[in-house]
Protein backbone atom coordinates (compact mmCIF):
# COMPACT_ATOMS: atom_id res chain seq x y z
CA UNK A 1 0.00 0.00 0.00
CA UNK A 2 2.86 2.14 0.47
CA UNK A 3 3.13 3.01 -3.37
CA UNK A 4 -0.42 4.95 -3.10
CA UNK A 5 -1.03 8.40 -3.04
CA UNK A 6 -3.83 10.25 -1.23
CA UNK A 7 -6.63 11.21 -2.78
CA UNK A 8 -5.92 14.95 -3.32
CA UNK A 9 -3.01 13.37 -5.11
CA UNK A 10 -4.97 11.48 -7.39
CA UNK A 11 -7.52 13.75 -8.29
CA UNK A 12 -4.50 16.63 -9.10
CA UNK A 13 -3.06 13.88 -11.66
CA UNK A 14 -7.16 13.32 -12.99
CA UNK A 15 -7.23 16.81 -13.80
CA UNK A 16 -3.96 16.80 -16.09
CA UNK A 17 -4.89 13.90 -18.32
CA UNK A 18 -5.18 13.93 -21.82
CA UNK A 19 -7.78 12.10 -22.97
CA UNK A 20 -7.77 9.80 -25.89
CA UNK A 21 -10.67 10.55 -27.99
CA UNK A 22 -10.63 8.83 -31.31
CA UNK A 23 -9.90 5.06 -32.89
CA UNK A 24 -6.37 4.06 -33.24
CA UNK A 25 -6.21 2.99 -36.80
CA UNK A 26 -3.06 2.15 -39.04
CA UNK A 27 -0.78 3.96 -36.51
CA UNK A 28 -2.60 7.03 -35.80
CA UNK A 29 -5.74 8.31 -34.28
CA UNK A 30 -8.47 8.93 -37.07
CA UNK A 31 -11.36 10.60 -37.08
CA UNK A 32 -14.17 8.30 -36.99
CA UNK A 33 -17.18 7.49 -39.25
CA UNK A 34 -20.11 6.84 -37.18
CA UNK A 35 -20.59 9.87 -34.56
CA UNK A 36 -19.38 10.45 -31.38
CA UNK A 37 -20.51 8.81 -27.80
CA UNK A 38 -19.53 10.04 -24.41
CA UNK A 39 -17.76 8.04 -21.61
CA UNK A 40 -18.88 9.26 -18.25
CA UNK A 41 -17.27 8.33 -14.88
CA UNK A 42 -19.77 6.30 -13.50
CA UNK A 43 -18.99 7.68 -9.74
CA UNK A 44 -19.72 11.24 -10.67
CA UNK A 45 -22.40 10.57 -13.53
CA UNK A 46 -20.21 13.38 -15.14
CA UNK A 47 -19.46 12.95 -19.40
CA UNK A 48 -14.84 12.71 -19.15
CA UNK A 49 -15.02 13.68 -23.21
CA UNK A 50 -16.51 12.41 -25.91
CA UNK A 51 -15.13 9.68 -28.42
CA UNK A 52 -15.37 9.01 -32.31
CA UNK A 53 -17.32 6.06 -33.17
CA UNK A 54 -16.62 3.64 -36.09
CA UNK A 55 -18.74 3.18 -38.90
CA UNK A 56 -18.74 0.20 -40.94
CA UNK A 57 -16.11 1.78 -42.88
CA UNK A 58 -13.77 2.57 -40.38
CA UNK A 59 -13.79 -1.59 -39.56
CA UNK A 60 -13.21 -2.57 -42.87
CA UNK A 61 -10.16 -0.28 -43.32
CA UNK A 62 -8.56 -1.09 -39.77
CA UNK A 63 -9.42 -5.04 -40.99
CA UNK A 64 -7.56 -4.21 -44.77
CA UNK A 65 -4.40 -2.36 -42.95
CA UNK A 66 -4.50 -5.23 -40.73
CA UNK A 67 -4.08 -7.67 -43.09
CA UNK A 68 -1.64 -5.70 -45.05
CA UNK A 69 0.73 -5.74 -42.54
CA UNK A 70 0.34 -9.26 -41.68
CA UNK A 71 0.91 -10.02 -45.04
CA UNK A 72 3.62 -8.01 -45.32
CA UNK A 73 5.32 -9.97 -42.60
CA UNK A 74 5.96 -6.47 -40.92
CA UNK A 75 4.95 -8.29 -37.44
CA UNK A 76 4.49 -12.18 -38.29
CA UNK A 77 7.73 -12.49 -39.84
CA UNK A 78 10.10 -10.78 -37.52
CA UNK A 79 12.47 -13.38 -35.61
CA UNK A 80 10.53 -14.05 -32.34
CA UNK A 81 13.62 -12.26 -30.04
CA UNK A 82 12.32 -8.75 -31.82
CA UNK A 83 9.28 -9.14 -30.95
CA UNK A 84 9.96 -9.65 -27.18
CA UNK A 85 12.28 -6.63 -27.49
CA UNK A 86 9.63 -4.42 -29.23
CA UNK A 87 6.53 -6.08 -26.65
CA UNK A 88 9.19 -5.52 -23.65
CA UNK A 89 9.82 -1.95 -24.43
CA UNK A 90 6.06 -1.63 -24.80
CA UNK A 91 5.75 -3.29 -20.75
CA UNK A 92 8.69 -0.29 -20.23
CA UNK A 93 6.39 2.63 -21.59
CA UNK A 94 3.45 1.21 -19.58
CA UNK A 95 5.06 0.98 -16.58
CA UNK A 96 6.59 4.89 -16.85
CA UNK A 97 2.62 5.95 -17.24
CA UNK A 98 1.63 3.32 -14.71
CA UNK A 99 0.10 6.34 -12.59
CA UNK A 100 -1.54 7.80 -14.85
CA UNK A 101 -3.08 4.69 -16.77
CA UNK A 102 -4.35 3.90 -13.15
CA UNK A 103 -6.45 7.02 -12.56
CA UNK A 104 -7.81 6.37 -16.24
CA UNK A 105 -8.81 3.29 -15.65
CA UNK A 106 -10.61 4.62 -11.87
CA UNK A 107 -12.25 7.45 -13.85
CA UNK A 108 -13.87 5.66 -16.93
CA UNK A 109 -15.06 2.43 -14.77
CA UNK A 110 -15.27 3.63 -11.42
CA UNK A 111 -12.26 0.59 -10.53
CA UNK A 112 -10.88 1.56 -6.94
CA UNK A 113 -7.65 3.55 -7.29
CA UNK A 114 -5.91 1.34 -5.00
CA UNK A 115 -6.80 -1.83 -7.33
CA UNK A 116 -5.95 -0.27 -10.06
CA UNK A 117 -2.53 0.76 -8.74
CA UNK A 118 -1.89 -2.60 -6.82
CA UNK A 119 -3.27 -5.46 -9.40
CA UNK A 120 -4.71 -4.15 -12.58
CA UNK A 121 -1.85 -2.01 -14.18
CA UNK A 122 0.70 -4.04 -12.92
CA UNK A 123 -1.03 -6.97 -14.08
CA UNK A 124 -1.50 -5.57 -17.57
CA UNK A 125 2.23 -5.04 -18.03
CA UNK A 126 3.38 -8.62 -16.31
CA UNK A 127 0.70 -10.38 -18.58
CA UNK A 128 2.55 -8.76 -21.66
CA UNK A 129 5.93 -9.23 -19.97
CA UNK A 130 5.23 -13.12 -19.61
CA UNK A 131 4.48 -13.45 -23.29
CA UNK A 132 7.07 -11.13 -24.84
CA UNK A 133 9.67 -13.30 -22.74
CA UNK A 134 7.77 -16.81 -23.89
CA UNK A 135 8.01 -15.48 -27.67
CA UNK A 136 11.47 -16.69 -27.89
CA UNK A 137 11.27 -19.60 -26.18
CA UNK A 138 8.92 -21.84 -27.43
CA UNK A 139 9.90 -24.69 -29.49
CA UNK A 140 8.26 -26.44 -32.29
CA UNK A 141 7.65 -30.44 -32.35
CA UNK A 142 8.65 -33.61 -34.38
CA UNK A 143 6.54 -36.07 -34.45
CA UNK A 144 7.75 -40.06 -34.41
CA UNK A 145 7.90 -40.42 -38.39
CA UNK A 146 10.54 -43.15 -38.68
CA UNK A 147 13.91 -43.53 -40.56
CA UNK A 148 12.19 -42.37 -43.67
CA UNK A 149 10.81 -38.77 -43.29
CA UNK A 150 10.49 -35.93 -40.85
CA UNK A 151 7.68 -34.73 -39.57
CA UNK A 152 7.36 -31.43 -38.12
CA UNK A 153 4.41 -29.84 -35.95
CA UNK A 154 5.04 -25.77 -36.42
CA UNK A 155 2.80 -23.53 -34.94
CA UNK A 156 2.02 -20.13 -36.94
CA UNK A 157 0.25 -17.00 -36.20
CA UNK A 158 -3.18 -17.29 -36.96
CA UNK A 159 -3.64 -13.90 -38.74
CA UNK A 160 -5.80 -10.93 -38.21
CA UNK A 161 -7.35 -11.30 -34.37
CA UNK A 162 -9.95 -9.26 -33.00
CA UNK A 163 -10.23 -8.88 -29.38
CA UNK A 164 -13.72 -7.97 -28.20
CA UNK A 165 -13.34 -6.54 -24.56
CA UNK A 166 -15.49 -6.08 -21.33
CA UNK A 167 -15.74 -3.30 -19.19
CA UNK A 168 -14.95 -4.75 -15.72
CA UNK A 169 -10.84 -5.45 -16.60
CA UNK A 170 -10.01 -3.37 -19.47
CA UNK A 171 -6.95 -2.42 -19.67
CA UNK A 172 -6.15 -6.42 -17.96
CA UNK A 173 -8.28 -8.25 -20.53
CA UNK A 174 -6.63 -6.39 -22.99
CA UNK A 175 -3.49 -7.52 -21.95
CA UNK A 176 -4.58 -11.22 -21.87
CA UNK A 177 -5.52 -10.75 -25.44
CA UNK A 178 -2.92 -9.06 -26.92
CA UNK A 179 -0.12 -10.21 -25.02
CA UNK A 180 -0.56 -13.78 -26.35
CA UNK A 181 -1.69 -12.81 -29.92
CA UNK A 182 1.20 -9.93 -30.21
CA UNK A 183 3.46 -12.44 -28.89
CA UNK A 184 2.94 -14.90 -31.23
CA UNK A 185 2.85 -12.54 -34.41
CA UNK A 186 -0.65 -11.85 -35.73
CA UNK A 187 -1.98 -8.35 -36.23
CA UNK A 188 -4.75 -7.64 -33.10
CA UNK A 189 -7.87 -5.61 -33.52
CA UNK A 190 -9.41 -4.56 -30.41
CA UNK A 191 -13.07 -3.19 -29.41
CA UNK A 192 -12.60 -2.04 -25.69
CA UNK A 193 -16.29 -2.02 -24.21
CA UNK A 194 -18.23 1.21 -24.69
CA UNK A 195 -18.14 2.39 -21.98
CA UNK A 196 -14.23 1.70 -20.97
CA UNK A 197 -11.81 2.80 -23.86
CA UNK A 198 -9.30 5.05 -22.45
CA UNK A 199 -6.89 3.22 -21.50
CA UNK A 200 -7.31 0.55 -24.45
CA UNK A 201 -6.42 3.92 -26.60
CA UNK A 202 -3.12 5.23 -24.54
CA UNK A 203 -1.90 1.45 -24.60
CA UNK A 204 -2.06 1.50 -27.87
CA UNK A 205 -0.73 4.72 -29.06
CA UNK A 206 2.19 3.35 -26.31
CA UNK A 207 2.49 0.43 -28.50
CA UNK A 208 3.11 2.50 -31.44
CA UNK A 209 5.89 4.60 -29.91
CA UNK A 210 7.28 1.22 -28.29
CA UNK A 211 7.62 0.30 -32.18
CA UNK A 212 4.69 -2.09 -32.91
CA UNK A 213 4.59 -1.57 -36.89
CA UNK A 214 1.13 0.47 -37.88
CA UNK A 215 -1.43 -1.89 -38.72
CA UNK A 216 -0.25 -4.83 -36.27
CA UNK A 217 -2.59 -3.35 -33.00
CA UNK A 218 -5.46 -0.63 -33.71
CA UNK A 219 -8.38 -0.12 -31.19
CA UNK A 220 -11.77 0.65 -33.00
CA UNK A 221 -13.96 2.30 -30.64
CA UNK A 222 -17.87 1.97 -30.66
CA UNK A 223 -20.67 -0.43 -29.25
CA UNK A 224 -21.59 -3.91 -30.12
CA UNK A 225 -23.75 -3.61 -32.93
CA UNK A 226 -22.16 -0.90 -34.48
CA UNK A 227 -18.26 -2.49 -33.95
CA UNK A 228 -18.08 -5.90 -32.52
CA UNK A 229 -20.84 -7.33 -35.07
CA UNK A 230 -19.04 -6.32 -38.04
CA UNK A 231 -15.68 -7.43 -36.73
CA UNK A 232 -17.49 -11.15 -35.75
CA UNK A 233 -19.28 -11.11 -39.23
CA UNK A 234 -16.06 -9.62 -41.07
CA UNK A 235 -14.78 -12.22 -44.00
CA UNK A 236 -10.96 -11.28 -43.28
CA UNK A 237 -10.96 -11.84 -39.99
CA UNK A 238 -9.35 -15.58 -38.80
CA UNK A 239 -9.83 -15.60 -34.84
CA UNK A 240 -12.34 -13.63 -32.15
CA UNK A 241 -10.96 -13.85 -29.11
CA UNK A 242 -14.18 -12.43 -26.81
CA UNK A 243 -15.09 -11.98 -23.00
CA UNK A 244 -18.30 -10.75 -21.84
CA UNK A 245 -21.75 -11.99 -21.43
CA UNK A 246 -22.50 -15.50 -22.47
CA UNK A 247 -25.31 -14.42 -24.49
CA UNK A 248 -22.93 -11.89 -26.69
CA UNK A 249 -20.65 -14.54 -26.51
CA UNK A 250 -23.19 -16.87 -28.28
CA UNK A 251 -23.60 -14.18 -31.49
CA UNK A 252 -20.15 -14.38 -31.95
CA UNK A 253 -20.65 -17.88 -32.79
CA UNK A 254 -23.34 -17.50 -34.85
CA UNK A 255 -21.68 -14.60 -36.45
CA UNK A 256 -18.69 -16.97 -37.42
CA UNK A 257 -21.23 -19.46 -38.68
CA UNK A 258 -22.86 -16.98 -40.69
CA UNK A 259 -19.22 -15.71 -42.27
CA UNK A 260 -15.90 -17.03 -42.56
CA UNK A 261 -16.00 -19.75 -39.43
CA UNK A 262 -13.43 -17.84 -38.54
CA UNK A 263 -12.34 -19.42 -34.95
CA UNK A 264 -13.74 -18.54 -32.10
CA UNK A 265 -12.67 -18.15 -28.48
CA UNK A 266 -15.11 -17.09 -25.12
CA UNK A 267 -14.47 -16.23 -21.93
CA UNK A 268 -18.27 -15.93 -20.46
CA UNK A 269 -19.77 -16.15 -17.44
CA UNK A 270 -20.04 -17.38 -13.91
CA UNK A 271 -21.63 -18.53 -11.00
CA UNK A 272 -19.08 -19.56 -8.53
CA UNK A 273 -19.18 -21.43 -5.50
CA UNK A 274 -17.24 -20.94 -2.45
CA UNK A 275 -17.71 -24.12 -0.70
CA UNK A 276 -17.18 -23.82 2.80
CA UNK A 277 -17.14 -27.19 4.78
CA UNK A 278 -17.41 -27.61 8.82
CA UNK A 279 -14.21 -28.62 8.92
CA UNK A 280 -12.10 -25.89 7.40
CA UNK A 281 -9.44 -24.45 9.47
CA UNK A 282 -8.76 -20.36 10.37
CA UNK A 283 -12.18 -19.39 9.80
CA UNK A 284 -10.70 -15.64 9.94
CA UNK A 285 -8.84 -16.38 6.89
CA UNK A 286 -11.90 -17.90 5.91
CA UNK A 287 -13.93 -15.14 6.07
CA UNK A 288 -10.97 -12.99 4.48
CA UNK A 289 -11.27 -15.07 1.36
CA UNK A 290 -15.00 -15.05 1.08
CA UNK A 291 -15.71 -11.42 1.14
CA UNK A 292 -12.56 -10.71 -1.64
CA UNK A 293 -13.79 -13.39 -3.64
CA UNK A 294 -17.96 -12.10 -3.34
CA UNK A 295 -16.86 -8.28 -3.21
CA UNK A 296 -13.76 -7.24 -5.10
CA UNK A 297 -13.81 -5.34 -7.93
CA UNK A 298 -17.70 -4.64 -6.84
CA UNK A 299 -18.35 -8.43 -7.74
CA UNK A 300 -18.33 -7.58 -11.26
CA UNK A 301 -15.73 -10.33 -11.96
CA UNK A 302 -16.84 -13.60 -13.91
CA UNK A 303 -14.94 -15.28 -11.74
CA UNK A 304 -16.54 -13.80 -8.44
CA UNK A 305 -17.47 -16.41 -6.14
CA UNK A 306 -21.03 -15.36 -5.79
CA UNK A 307 -22.17 -18.69 -4.15
CA UNK A 308 -21.44 -19.29 -1.14
CA UNK A 309 -21.88 -23.02 0.08
CA UNK A 310 -21.70 -23.59 4.01
CA UNK A 311 -22.32 -26.69 6.02
CA UNK A 312 -24.40 -25.65 9.05
CA UNK A 313 -22.26 -26.66 11.56
CA UNK A 314 -20.07 -23.66 11.29
CA UNK A 315 -22.38 -21.06 9.24
CA UNK A 316 -23.19 -18.86 12.05
CA UNK A 317 -18.69 -18.58 12.80
CA UNK A 318 -18.22 -17.95 9.56
CA UNK A 319 -21.02 -15.21 9.14
CA UNK A 320 -19.84 -13.94 12.16
CA UNK A 321 -16.31 -13.39 10.83
CA UNK A 322 -17.84 -12.44 7.44
CA UNK A 323 -20.25 -9.40 8.46
CA UNK A 324 -16.83 -8.44 10.46
CA UNK A 325 -14.36 -8.12 7.56
CA UNK A 326 -17.19 -6.42 5.93
CA UNK A 327 -17.58 -3.57 8.08
CA UNK A 328 -14.16 -2.88 6.98
CA UNK A 329 -14.58 -2.99 3.24
CA UNK A 330 -15.66 0.53 2.73
CA UNK A 331 -17.65 2.16 -0.60
CA UNK A 332 -17.09 4.83 -1.82
CA UNK A 333 -14.94 7.70 -4.18
CA UNK A 334 -13.34 5.38 -6.49
CA UNK A 335 -10.36 7.89 -6.17
CA UNK A 336 -9.77 7.47 -2.34
CA UNK A 337 -7.59 5.02 -1.64
CA UNK A 338 -9.41 3.93 1.61
CA UNK A 339 -12.16 2.58 -0.36
CA UNK A 340 -12.30 -0.88 -1.02
CA UNK A 341 -15.42 -0.90 -3.45
CA UNK A 342 -16.02 2.29 -6.31
CA UNK A 343 -19.18 3.14 -8.58
CA UNK A 344 -20.52 0.09 -10.45
CA UNK A 345 -20.26 0.36 -14.16
CA UNK A 346 -23.36 2.60 -14.38
CA UNK A 347 -26.37 3.99 -12.69
CA UNK A 348 -28.62 1.65 -14.57
CA UNK A 349 -26.24 -1.52 -14.36
CA UNK A 350 -26.34 -0.61 -10.10
CA UNK A 351 -30.15 -0.34 -10.54
CA UNK A 352 -30.41 -3.70 -12.07
CA UNK A 353 -28.05 -5.65 -9.27
CA UNK A 354 -30.20 -3.92 -6.54
CA UNK A 355 -33.36 -5.28 -8.32
CA UNK A 356 -32.05 -8.51 -7.36
CA UNK A 357 -32.72 -7.24 -4.02
CA UNK A 358 -36.66 -6.47 -4.08
CA UNK A 359 -38.31 -8.42 -1.05
CA UNK A 360 -35.23 -9.70 0.24
CA UNK A 361 -34.06 -9.01 3.43
CA UNK A 362 -30.31 -8.11 3.39
CA UNK A 363 -28.31 -9.76 6.00
CA UNK A 364 -25.81 -7.00 5.69
CA UNK A 365 -25.56 -3.94 3.21
CA UNK A 366 -28.06 -3.33 0.14
CA UNK A 367 -27.58 0.45 0.16
CA UNK A 368 -27.74 1.94 -3.16
CA UNK A 369 -26.70 5.34 -4.72
CA UNK A 370 -26.07 6.30 -8.20
CA UNK A 371 -23.99 3.97 -9.32
CA UNK A 372 -23.09 2.68 -6.08
CA UNK A 373 -24.31 -0.38 -4.01
CA UNK A 374 -22.76 -1.75 -0.51
CA UNK A 375 -21.20 -4.87 -0.47
CA UNK A 376 -24.78 -6.66 0.49
CA UNK A 377 -25.14 -10.55 2.12
CA UNK A 378 -28.31 -12.44 1.61
CA UNK A 379 -29.48 -15.58 2.94
CA UNK A 380 -31.38 -17.64 -0.22
CA UNK A 381 -32.08 -21.26 -0.97
CA UNK A 382 -30.52 -22.88 -4.09
CA UNK A 383 -33.16 -22.03 -6.49
CA UNK A 384 -33.64 -18.34 -6.24
CA UNK A 385 -32.53 -16.13 -8.95
CA UNK A 386 -29.62 -14.50 -6.71
CA UNK A 387 -28.33 -18.17 -6.59
CA UNK A 388 -28.65 -18.94 -10.27
CA UNK A 389 -27.70 -15.94 -11.98
CA UNK A 390 -24.87 -14.23 -12.90
CA UNK A 391 -25.56 -10.87 -11.13
CA UNK A 392 -22.25 -8.98 -11.44
CA UNK A 393 -22.34 -7.18 -8.36
CA UNK A 394 -21.41 -7.00 -4.57
CA UNK A 395 -24.32 -9.69 -3.77
CA UNK A 396 -23.22 -12.38 -1.97
CA UNK A 397 -26.01 -15.50 -1.77
CA UNK A 398 -25.53 -17.65 1.33
CA UNK A 399 -26.99 -21.35 0.93
CA UNK A 400 -26.77 -23.50 4.00
CA UNK A 401 -26.12 -27.29 3.58
CA UNK A 402 -26.25 -30.59 5.79
CA UNK A 403 -22.87 -32.42 3.88
CA UNK A 404 -20.28 -32.09 1.86
CA UNK A 405 -22.03 -33.98 -0.43
CA UNK A 406 -25.01 -31.64 -0.61
CA UNK A 407 -22.41 -28.79 -1.51
CA UNK A 408 -20.81 -30.10 -4.07
CA UNK A 409 -24.11 -31.48 -5.48
CA UNK A 410 -25.51 -27.40 -5.27
CA UNK A 411 -21.93 -26.34 -6.82
CA UNK A 412 -22.62 -28.39 -9.90
CA UNK A 413 -25.96 -27.56 -10.35
CA UNK A 414 -25.31 -24.33 -12.82
CA UNK A 415 -25.22 -23.69 -16.42
CA UNK A 416 -21.42 -22.19 -15.62
CA UNK A 417 -18.37 -23.81 -14.94
CA UNK A 418 -15.68 -20.71 -14.64
CA UNK A 419 -14.89 -21.28 -10.88
CA UNK A 420 -14.99 -22.61 -7.63
CA UNK A 421 -13.71 -22.76 -4.09
CA UNK A 422 -13.22 -25.09 -1.66
CA UNK A 423 -12.20 -24.58 2.26
CA UNK A 424 -11.42 -27.67 4.21
CA UNK A 425 -8.83 -29.06 6.23
CA UNK A 426 -8.86 -32.71 5.03
CA UNK A 427 -6.64 -33.00 2.08
CA UNK A 428 -8.71 -36.16 0.22
CA UNK A 429 -11.65 -34.42 0.12
CA UNK A 430 -10.47 -31.53 -0.69
CA UNK A 431 -8.82 -32.94 -3.91
CA UNK A 432 -11.99 -35.48 -4.65
CA UNK A 433 -14.15 -32.36 -4.65
CA UNK A 434 -11.71 -30.65 -6.94
CA UNK A 435 -12.07 -32.91 -9.64
CA UNK A 436 -15.82 -33.39 -8.96
CA UNK A 437 -16.44 -29.31 -10.01
CA UNK A 438 -17.17 -28.82 -13.32
CA UNK A 439 -15.10 -25.86 -13.53
CA UNK A 440 -11.77 -25.09 -15.30
CA UNK A 441 -10.11 -23.90 -11.81
CA UNK A 442 -10.51 -24.60 -8.33
CA UNK A 443 -8.72 -23.33 -5.43
CA UNK A 444 -8.22 -24.92 -2.23
CA UNK A 445 -8.26 -23.11 0.75
CA UNK A 446 -7.88 -19.61 -1.12
CA UNK A 447 -9.78 -17.75 -3.62
CA UNK A 448 -7.98 -16.70 -6.78
CA UNK A 449 -7.90 -17.18 -10.54
CA UNK A 450 -4.38 -18.32 -11.03
CA UNK A 451 -1.53 -16.35 -12.73
CA UNK A 452 -0.24 -15.67 -15.42
CA UNK A 453 1.14 -19.30 -15.85
CA UNK A 454 -2.17 -21.31 -15.48
CA UNK A 455 -4.89 -21.56 -18.14
CA UNK A 456 -8.02 -19.60 -17.08
CA UNK A 457 -11.48 -20.45 -18.63
CA UNK A 458 -14.82 -22.23 -18.51
CA UNK A 459 -16.50 -25.96 -18.62
CA UNK A 460 -19.95 -25.84 -19.73
CA UNK A 461 -21.36 -22.14 -20.73
CA UNK A 462 -18.84 -20.22 -19.12
CA UNK A 463 -16.45 -20.58 -22.41
CA UNK A 464 -15.66 -22.11 -25.40
CA UNK A 465 -12.62 -22.94 -27.35
CA UNK A 466 -9.76 -21.81 -25.54
CA UNK A 467 -8.08 -20.67 -22.46
CA UNK A 468 -6.71 -17.14 -21.42
CA UNK A 469 -3.27 -16.97 -19.70
CA UNK A 470 0.10 -19.69 -19.92
CA UNK A 471 1.20 -20.97 -22.72
CA UNK A 472 -2.31 -22.48 -23.26
CA UNK A 473 -3.17 -18.80 -24.62
CA UNK A 474 -0.17 -18.98 -26.82
CA UNK A 475 -1.23 -21.99 -28.44
CA UNK A 476 -4.73 -20.79 -29.05
CA UNK A 477 -3.48 -17.59 -31.23
CA UNK A 478 -1.57 -20.08 -33.38
CA UNK A 479 -2.32 -22.55 -36.12
CA UNK A 480 -0.92 -25.73 -36.48
CA UNK A 481 1.20 -26.72 -39.28
CA UNK A 482 1.98 -30.29 -40.40
CA UNK A 483 5.25 -30.27 -42.64
CA UNK A 484 6.05 -33.93 -43.94
CA UNK A 485 9.55 -34.32 -45.60
CA UNK A 486 10.28 -37.79 -47.38
CA UNK A 487 13.51 -38.75 -46.88
CA UNK A 488 13.61 -41.81 -48.93
CA UNK A 489 15.64 -42.53 -51.62
CA UNK A 490 13.60 -41.61 -55.00
CA UNK A 491 15.53 -44.79 -56.47
CA UNK A 492 14.33 -47.16 -54.22
CA UNK A 493 10.27 -46.33 -54.33
CA UNK A 494 7.85 -47.88 -55.62
CA UNK A 495 5.80 -45.78 -58.67
CA UNK A 496 3.20 -43.26 -57.06
CA UNK A 497 -0.55 -43.61 -57.88
N1 LIG B 1 -17.47 -12.65 -18.25
C1 LIG B 1 -17.23 -11.39 -18.03
O1 LIG B 1 -16.15 -11.06 -17.70
C2 LIG B 1 -18.28 -10.36 -18.23
C3 LIG B 1 -19.61 -10.64 -18.08
N2 LIG B 1 -20.51 -9.66 -18.26
C4 LIG B 1 -21.94 -9.98 -18.05
O2 LIG B 1 -22.67 -9.42 -19.10
C5 LIG B 1 -23.66 -8.55 -18.61
C6 LIG B 1 -23.87 -7.45 -19.60
O3 LIG B 1 -22.70 -6.66 -19.74
P1 LIG B 1 -22.27 -6.13 -21.16
O4 LIG B 1 -21.27 -5.09 -21.07
O5 LIG B 1 -23.50 -5.76 -21.92
O6 LIG B 1 -21.56 -7.43 -21.73
P2 LIG B 1 -21.48 -7.91 -23.21
O7 LIG B 1 -21.17 -9.33 -23.23
O8 LIG B 1 -22.68 -7.48 -23.93
O9 LIG B 1 -20.25 -7.06 -23.77
C7 LIG B 1 -18.96 -7.56 -23.98
C8 LIG B 1 -18.40 -6.99 -25.28
O10 LIG B 1 -19.20 -7.43 -26.37
C9 LIG B 1 -19.68 -6.31 -27.12
N3 LIG B 1 -21.00 -6.55 -27.64
C10 LIG B 1 -22.19 -6.33 -27.05
N4 LIG B 1 -23.20 -6.66 -27.85
C11 LIG B 1 -22.65 -7.11 -29.01
C12 LIG B 1 -23.17 -7.59 -30.22
N5 LIG B 1 -24.48 -7.66 -30.44
N6 LIG B 1 -22.32 -7.97 -31.19
C13 LIG B 1 -20.99 -7.89 -30.99
N7 LIG B 1 -20.43 -7.42 -29.86
C14 LIG B 1 -21.25 -7.04 -28.87
C15 LIG B 1 -19.69 -5.20 -26.10
O11 LIG B 1 -19.73 -3.94 -26.72
P3 LIG B 1 -20.41 -2.67 -25.99
O12 LIG B 1 -20.44 -2.96 -24.55
O13 LIG B 1 -19.51 -1.57 -26.37
O14 LIG B 1 -21.77 -2.53 -26.60
C16 LIG B 1 -18.42 -5.47 -25.33
O15 LIG B 1 -17.29 -5.01 -26.02
C17 LIG B 1 -23.12 -8.11 -17.27
O16 LIG B 1 -24.10 -7.68 -16.41
C18 LIG B 1 -22.48 -9.39 -16.79
O17 LIG B 1 -23.45 -10.25 -16.27
C19 LIG B 1 -20.12 -8.40 -18.60
C20 LIG B 1 -18.82 -8.06 -18.76
C21 LIG B 1 -17.78 -9.04 -18.54
C1 LIG C 1 -5.43 -10.40 -11.03
C2 LIG C 1 -6.29 -11.33 -11.80
C3 LIG C 1 -7.61 -10.75 -12.15
C4 LIG C 1 -8.39 -11.71 -12.90
C5 LIG C 1 -9.72 -11.25 -13.31
C6 LIG C 1 -10.38 -12.28 -14.11
C7 LIG C 1 -11.67 -11.85 -14.59
C8 LIG C 1 -12.07 -12.04 -15.79
C9 LIG C 1 -13.37 -11.56 -16.26
O1 LIG C 1 -14.18 -11.04 -15.48
O2 LIG C 1 -13.59 -11.72 -17.43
Amino acid sequence: MSELLTRDEYAAIAKGLDFPRSPFIDGRFHTAGGGEFETVNPATGETICKIGACSGEDVDLAVARAREAFEEGRWSKLHPAERKDVLIRLCKLITRNARELAVMESLDSGKPIRDCVTIDIPETIHTIKWHAEAADKIYDQTAPAGEDAVAMIVREPIGVVAAVLPWNFPSLMLAWKIGPALAAGNSVIVKPAEQTSLTALRIAELAMEAGIPRGVLQVLTGDGPGVGEPLGMHMDIDMVSFTGSTETGRRFLRYAADSNLKKVVLECGGKNPAIVLADAENLDLVAGHVVNAAFWNMGENCSANSRLIVQAGIKDALMERIQARLRDWKTGDPLDPQNHLGALIDADHCRKVASYLDGIEALAGGALAGAYLEPTLVETDRDHRLAREEVFGPILSVITVASADEALEIANDTQYGLAASIFTANGRKALSAARAIRAGTVTVNCYGEGDITTPFGGYKQSGFGGRDNGLHAHDQYTETKTIWIDLSDPAAQDDVG
